[in-house]
């Protein structure tokens, strides 16, 4: 007698069936100068951003010779998790694909195709949901999907894993680089308060991102807590701690969520602080808003405030990290045996106060403001046209 399939995660010998690729699936960002220009209009067609602020983000990428290191970040994500593929005897190409530059995501779904992959796990370089790190990458892979050549007529199925902030790899590997950040400040400093950083969104798009329980800004606010403990507890000594963004823009009659990281450091300096550590919760690699906005910009301020300010690594190509992601494709694969069987789910791994968010988007999920359809559909969605 066979017993009931519930826990298909078990099955180890499934593998990521029905997946026979994954799909890193990411932003892009320019690789020299004259890339820059194209590279801003991919990102900012149809958004209301102002001329002033796009002139100042094009200076940021040419203060780096006109190259975003996020290029060759996820470069090397790709390989470390294609690695940790094999290692578990995982043997399906991982792909590389971007929103908004070369190599796009149609490259990337075309070199998948070509590979003989005819369904796809996709994975997004966004920890976090919300339109920005949801649906328009959904909106974009819809697109994409139709620009790839089917000869044979049959469709390309793509599915997404869940944004994975409250993954027990992704907190992880934040808390060892924080536990790290605090042994690198220096002995004489006082005591770090730990100041988590995230990319701002319009106070809109967070409204809209509370679709499966939690927005935007509470998810960010859990794995904030969880990692805080975490790291307290491991260095023997807790840390208080808060939450501020970077990277607003948008024009300033447009609320978007604070405060602000330089802001917030000159209010705790005029508390008293006088040592911070930075950890960039809200970025899973050390790409231009982390390059530019807090090791340029933030560093800049506490130096002026006489503040000791040390920078955590964001996770990158940490091993828990990589690790999590293999656990986290499994899991999404089981989870489509499950579906396509008809068989309840199997658990699913989290840490913090928070349930695991959606594998499959419902509708309405995650749109740029609450009660306005975009008229674009999305893919991953059990109705990808609301
Ligand atoms: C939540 C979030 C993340 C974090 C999650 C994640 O990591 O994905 C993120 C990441 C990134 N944002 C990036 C770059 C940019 N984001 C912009 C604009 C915007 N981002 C937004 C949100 C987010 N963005 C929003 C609401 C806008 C306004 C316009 C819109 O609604 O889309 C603009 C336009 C100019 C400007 O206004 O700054 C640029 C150039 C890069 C690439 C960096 C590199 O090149 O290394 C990355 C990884
Ligand atoms: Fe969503």
């Amino acid at each position: 007698m066979t017993p009931p399939a519930t826990d298909l995660s078990a099955d180890t010998s499934a593998g990521l069936a029905p997946y026979d690729a994954v799909l890193l699936f990411s932003f892009g960002g320019p690789n020299g100068p004259d890339d820059v220009l194209p590279f801003l209009r991919n990102v900012t067609v149809g958004k209301n951003i102002p001329d002033e602020r796009l002139a100042d983000v094009a200076e940021h990428y040419h203060h780096f010779g006109g190259r975003s290191p996020i290029n060759e970040q996820n470069l090397a994500l790709r390989a470390a998790l294609q690695d940790e593929l094999r290692r578990r005897g995982l043997d399906v190409p991982v792909v590389w694909g971007n929103r908004n530059w070369e190599p796009y995501t149609r490259d990337a779904l075309t070199e998948a195709r070509a590979a003989g992959a005819r369904r796809i796990v996709a994975l997004v370089t966004s920890a976090y949901s919300s339109y920005s790190g949801c649906r328009q990458y959904r909106e974009n892979l819809w697109t994409a999907l139709d620009e790839v050549a089917t000869p044979d007529g049959e469709p390309l199925v793509v599915d997404k894993a869940r944004s994975y902030f409250n993954h027990p790899g992704f907190v992880q590997a934040n808390v060892d680089a924080v536990v790290e950040a605090y042994e690198g400040t220096p002995a004489d400093a006082a005591w770090p308060r730990l100041v988590f950083v995230t990319h701002s969104i319009p106070d809109t798009m967070e409204d809209a991102s509370r679709v499966a329980g939690a927005s935007y800004r509470e998810q960010h606010l859990d794995v904030a807590r969880t990692v805080a403990d975490a790291a307290g507890q491991r260095l023997g000594r807790g840390v208080e701690w808060d939450l501020a963004y970077c990277s607003r823009s948008g024009p300033p009659s447009q609320p978007w969520l604070e405060p602000d990281v330089n802001d917030h450091l000159a209010v705790l300096a005029a508390a008293g602080t006088t040592s911070v550590v930075l950890s960039p919760i809200g970025f899973v690699s050390d790409h231009m808003e982390v390059a530019f906005d807090l090791d340029t910009e933030a560093l800049e301020t506490a130096r002026e405030l006489g503040m000791t300010a040390v920078r955590a690594d964001s996770v990158g190509v940490r091993e828990p990290f990589v690790r999590g992601l293999a656990d986290l494709l499994l899991e999404r694969a089981a989870i489509a045996r499950a579906d396509d069987a008809g068989l309840p789910r199997p658990a699913e791994a989290t840490v913090g106060q928070l349930p695991p968010f959606r594998s499959v988007c419902a509708p309405g999920c995650c749109r740029m403001r609450d009660g306005v359809d975009s008229g674009r559909p999305a893919a991953c969605s059990t109705d990808p046209w609301t």
